[in-house]
């Protein structure tokens, strides 16, 4: 066995935060330069499927569990096409991936796909001066890219910011495609990618569902002519705020009462649709252990989640919304923060969490169920 010096070797790097503190380590993946918004991620496991989940365009991910690429890369578990984070930030990245299905390393992959990442960073320092001071905007900066930190801090500042920063095209299909289901077809879908996670659809597959994956800009018109039982709204990334087009095409959906599930960004749709705004939180959801409550069994799950906005939405009453009756369905258990929402006078609901559970435990796999079970209501 050979024991990596890749680390050792790598260039000095710098990590600079908006607000001025900067941590110093050395390169890990691509050598060179990058912004984003800085953002932690709580997960111990699935660093594979969190670097692929395009939700996570434009993001910047400090890791907080200390050991990161333990288990090496492989060409099974990537939620999509390519590593969508902007930037990675370790603390101290294994020198030796094990693991069966380890067909190279994580520093490798990185560098591979152009991904400028740092690690020897005190993770646990910067992941509370995040919380302490809210997600922002970060640079890393590697090899020849290292400058005094004024002119990086300079750097950082010219950044887009988050708010307002409108995605979806940017990482979702241009083309529609079939998902085709598992064993016997039982239903069709039309599934608007927002920046879709792989595991959603095979989730669908799996329940017998025929997935039609359209683009983000895709019409009512092209939702329709899919002839579908019921339309999906998915995850991605960028400010709810900016997503009109997707409001206004589920609004469509919603007047003609067909089965409608919106997961993370579907949620925030699912909320403005419904006339609720929506808000940057301070630091975000991002891990695979939140416990959120489901308000309609009473039952807790621990649950995946990836969110930096939320639904503003009343916890405590049925909200009269122009699509009948509308309440909070979820709520985390940590903040209280709006999980999921259900229309109570037609087959619509969606959570801002993760029930396909890419990476993550599997208690919310029941969801899929709902979707399900509101097709086949819709059918009876
Ligand atoms: N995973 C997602 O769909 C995230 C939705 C949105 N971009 C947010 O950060 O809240």
């Amino acid at each position: 066995m050979t024991i990596s010096t890749r680390g050792a070797a790598k260039a000095p790097a710098v990590l600079v935060l908006e607000d001025g503190r900067a941590f110093r380590g050395r390169a890990y993946g691509a050598v060179g330069e990058t912004f984003g918004e800085a953002v932690f991620s709580t997960g111990m496991t699935g660093y594979q499927e969190t670097l692929t989940d395009p939700s996570y365009h434009r993001q910047v991910v400090v890791m907080t569990a200390p050991h990161v690429g333990n288990t090496g890369v492989n060409d099974e578990d990537p939620e999509s096409g390519r590593i969508w984070v902007s930037g990675y930030v370790v603390r101290d990245p294994a020198r030796v991936p094990s693991n069966w299905r380890s067909q190279r390393s994580l520093d490798e992959e990185l560098e591979r796909q152009g991904v400028v990442g740092i690690s020897g960073v005190d993770t646990r320092a910067l992941t509370r001066h995040l919380r302490e001071r809210g997600a922002m905007r970060v640079g890393i900066f590697s090899g020849d890219a290292v400058a005094d930190e004024a002119t990086l801090l300079a750097r950082v500042l010219r950044a887009p910011e988050m708010v307002g920063a409108d995605l979806s095209a940017e990482v979702a299909t241009k083309e529609t495609y079939v998902v085709p289901a598992i064993g016997t077809k039982k239903f069709t879908v039309a599934a608007i990618d927002l920046g879709i996670k792989g595991m959603t659809p095979h989730r669908m597959a799996e329940r017998g569902i025929e997935v039609h994956v359209l683009p983000a800009t895709a019409t009512l018109e092209e939702v329709y002519a899919v002839e579908p039982d019921g339309v999906f709204f998915s995850n991605g990334p960028g400010d709810p705020a900016t997503a009109d087009h997707p409001v206004s095409v589920m609004q469509g959906v919603l007047e003609r009462k067909t089965p409608l599930f919106g997961i993370c960004f579907g949620n925030q749709i699912l909320g403005r649709a419904l006339g609720f705004g929506t808000y940057k939180l301070k630091y975000g959801h991002r891990g695979i252990n939140q416990p959120v409550q489901d308000r309609t069994t009473g039952k807790v799950e621990v649950t995946a989640h990836n969110h930096g906005f939320a639904v503003d939405a009343p916890l405590d009453k049925v909200s009269d919304t122009k699509f009948g009756r509308a309440e909070v369905s979820h709520v985390c258990l940590n903040d209280q923060v709006v999980e999921g929402l259900q229309l109570l006078d037609q087959p619509a609901f969606s959570v801002q969490y993760h029930p396909e559970a890419a990476a993550g435990p599997h208690d919310a796999a029941y969801l899929f169920d709902r979707f399900v079970s509101l097709m086949e209501g819709q059918r009876a």
